[in-house]
């Protein structure tokens, strides 16, 4: 795999014992064998290249110069890819973002990253045929570089409060943009500092004096020739952050910027020459580049999740330990029923994100086709699918992630474990693409909307089904677990429904009664998510085409994570599904029997989702198991090892202070 001549015993014992076929995971995994083949030619070209390496470790440089390092490689790679000629023939541009491909050499974030997420899929789906016509071929060829400017200093989550307005002059059929305040300054968007050109501006339209509330706009930022800011705008990073680094999030503030009037997206709603408003068919539409970026984290996130799962599994195979048994050599740390309890529920919880992310992009692609012929009635089970999905999946795996960075004990603390970068990309998607907890208001929103009035989409169905609550269950399986979760998820939201009702009768205002009953609607929300999660892992695993062992595999996974989440959340149970301590008692031995099954094959598992070394970036989680020789050889880049001593802060600190006699 790697080539490497070394190879750690332990790791090596374990992989002769591998009794399925490794290639099928890795096909699964990837969405089949041609997939996983694109994926590798543009893993080995990227590897291969030597333009695009690091002369230094990104982690030693400065602020400024960390920029530029990685915007020289992005630059690079996108002008390289584009020209068949130079590499691999299918490049899917999101394998280049993020944690795909893009990764191996752009480590702390892509500068252009918000281009190819949010600002071209906008252009594509807001703009009328004519303004794709001016403006695609210019920002896919990258003369227009965008980013998606939506964000304010003082507003991010409630988009109906942004402040930056674009008023409509008739008399120059042309839109001001202005920044009222220093709360209205754009506030975030990525790519926005120093990159871009361009942005899609997301502002309050108003025309003949009244707001029509939020649309987007294309906007010029900065002159296509000298790159100078133009007049009335005010642009520049915000600074350093946990994580993404490189990405170079920015500001924005306008005074008085004029705009034609047919830089507004027009394929939704229209301003007309004198200035009459044109309504969409919803005012959602235009929501859209947000929509695609929530589903796509679900599949980053399990990106990432796989990877801090495989350096933890790994390392766990190589690490020895404490003492087992007395008297006996110090053993594996996998051996431990306590290390495996932190390895295994997100090792399973990667393919149950997989599955999930699947379905949700299925359904995407489902809605966006529906609106293509004004169809638009997936767009609240898809609105809050990608909520549920985007806010379970970035939540658990920063838990989880943060739990396999002390499964690793202290080395797992070094930079060059990667855990710290992993976990400051995952614990980011709680927060980008709509906080998490506002999600789940928005998921509760539509559980309570569903279960009132009897109508919603599929994945709601069963909050319609009046027998939910009576079915009884006597066998605990992937199938009945995955009903308890309906009952819980259902059992919330009618708690909620009681308590918003109790509250109305006591003559509390709706919304005040709405933020009362929070908690219990947030609950009900992630049971929801959990219970869309175990749907699509079981009925993937019915429905896919598998070897018997990696059918049994994926079963004894799927039953782990079920009855993980199950044990953790076991007060809900009791309450809204009939569980009894007996049950739990038998689901908790079940649990440490699957954590032993699971031990016997879970570095094969990790090895199956073929992260090369350069993507996983860990000196603990590499192929040849060779941890400590790694870890030495990263201390030795540390610039301060370069000489004995320091010289210059012993001469002007340590050694005064020695003679100081204080
Ligand atoms: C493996 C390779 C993968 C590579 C790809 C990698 C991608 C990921 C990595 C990228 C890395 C970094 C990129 C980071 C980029 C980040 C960008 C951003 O963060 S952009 C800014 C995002 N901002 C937000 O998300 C703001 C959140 N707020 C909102 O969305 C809204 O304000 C909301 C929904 C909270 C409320 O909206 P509003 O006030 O207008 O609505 P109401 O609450 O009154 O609800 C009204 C009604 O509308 C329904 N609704 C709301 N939204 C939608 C929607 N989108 N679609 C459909 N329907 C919607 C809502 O349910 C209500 O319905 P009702 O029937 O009336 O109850
Ligand atoms: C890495 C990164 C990249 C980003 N990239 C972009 C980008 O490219 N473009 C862009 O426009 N933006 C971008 N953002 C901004 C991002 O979308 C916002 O930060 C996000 O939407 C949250 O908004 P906020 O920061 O205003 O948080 P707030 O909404 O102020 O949240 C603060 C707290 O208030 C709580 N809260 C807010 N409203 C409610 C409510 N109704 N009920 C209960 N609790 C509530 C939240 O749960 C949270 O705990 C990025 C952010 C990050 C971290």
């Amino acid at each position: 795999m790697s080539g490497a001549v070394y190879e750690n015993p332990d790791l090596k014992r374990e992989r002769s014992q591998c009794l399925f076929d490794k290639e099928e995971i890795t096909n699964l995994i990837d969405g089949g064998k041609e997939k996983t083949k694109e994926r590798r030619d543009l893993e080995e070209f990227i590897v291969c290249d030597e333009d695009l390496k690091d002369s230094v470790p990104i982690e030693y440089l400065s602020h400024a110069d960390k920029y530029s390092a990685e915007l020289r490689k992005a630059c690079l790679l996108f002008k390289k890819l584009s020209n068949p000629s130079n590499g691999p023939a299918e490049v899917s541009t999101v394998a280049l973002l993020s944690t795909g491909a893009g990764a191996i050499t752009l480590k702390e974030g892509n500068p252009l990253a918000l281009h190819y997420i949010m600002f071209l899929p906008s252009l594509m789906s807001m703009c009328t045929p004519e303004q794709q016509e001016k403006w695609l071929p210019k920002a896919t060829s990258l003369q227009m570089i965008g980013t998606y400017a939506q964000t304010e200093m003082g507003h991010g989550t409630f988009l109906r409060g942004l402040e930056t307005t674009a008023t409509y002059d008739p008399t120059t059929k042309e839109f001001i943009l202005e920044s009222p305040s220093i709360t209205a300054y754009k506030w975030w968007p990525g790519g926005l500092g120093q990159t871009t050109n361009y942005a899609i501006v997301m502002a309050q339209l108003f025309t003949h004096e009244k707001c029509e509330g939020i649309h987007p706009f294309l906007v010029q930022l900065r002159d296509e020739e000298t790159h100078e800011p133009l007049p009335g705008i005010s642009v520049g990073e915000i600074g350093p952050k946990l994580g993404f680094n490189t990405v170079n999030n920015g500001y924005l503030g306008f005074e008085k910027v004029r705009i034609p009037r047919d830089h507004l997206l027009m394929k939704h709603s229209q301003v007309l020459e004198d200035g009459t408003y044109i309504k969409p068919a919803s005012t959602k539409l235009g929501y859209g580049a947000m929509v695609f970026v929530r589903v796509l984290v679900v599949r980053d996130v399990a990106v990432q999740l796989r990877k801090a799962v495989t350096i933890a599994t790994r390392y766990s195979c190589v690490r020895h330990q404490s003492e087992l048994k007395p008297g006996d050599p110090e053993p594996q740390i996998l051996d431990y029923v306590a290390q495996q309890n932190k390895l295994f529920p997100p090792l399973a919880a990667t393919f149950g994100f997989h599955f999930a992310a699947n379905y949700v992009w299925d359904l995407y692609n489902s809605a966006r086709e529906g609106i293509g012929k004004g169809d638009l009635h997936l767009m609240p089970d898809l609105h809050g699918l990608s909520c549920a999905l985007k806010a379970l999946s970035s939540s658990e795996a920063s838990n989880f992630v943060e739990v396999l960075r002390q499964s690793c004990g202290g080395h797992g603390y070094m930079v060059c474990s990667n855990f710290p970068r992993i976990y400051s990309l995952v614990t980011a998607a709680e927060t980008y693409e709509g906080e998490n907890t506002v999600l789940w208001l928005q998921v509760a929103k539509y559980l309570i909307k569903t279960r009132m009035d009897k109508s919603g989409g599929k994945s709601v169905a069963y909050l319609i089904d009046s027998n939910l609550m009576n079915n009884k269950i006597v066998d605990l399986n992937n199938d009945s677990i995955t009903n308890l979760f309906q009952r819980v998820a259902a059992g919330y939201v009618d708690l909620a429904i009681k308590k918003l009702e109790g509250y109305n009768r006591q003559g509390m205002a709706p919304h005040d009664a709405w933020n009362h009953s929070a908690i219990h609607l947030i609950k009900g929300a992630q049971a929801h998510a959990r219970y869309v999660v175990a749907d699509c892992f079981v009925r993937s695993i019915k429905e896919g085409k598998f070897s018997d062992p990696v059918r049994l595999i994926l079963n004894q996974l799927c039953e782990l994570l079920l009855t993980y989440w199950l044990v953790e959340h076991s007060g809900d149970f009791f309450m809204f599904a009939d569980l009894s301590a007996n049950q739990l008692f038998k689901l908790q031995s079940k649990y440490m029997e699957l954590l032993g099954t699971i031990r016997t094959y879970a570095v094969n598992l990790v090895d199956s989702f073929d992260i090369r070394d350069e993507a996983l970036d860990s000196v603990l989680g590499c192929w040849d198991g060779n941890a400590y020789q790694r870890l030495f050889d990263e201390a030795s880049k540390s610039p301060l090892n370069k000489t004995s001593v320091h010289r210059e802060s012993f001469e002007k600190y340590l050694k005064p202070l020695m003679k100081s006699n204080l």
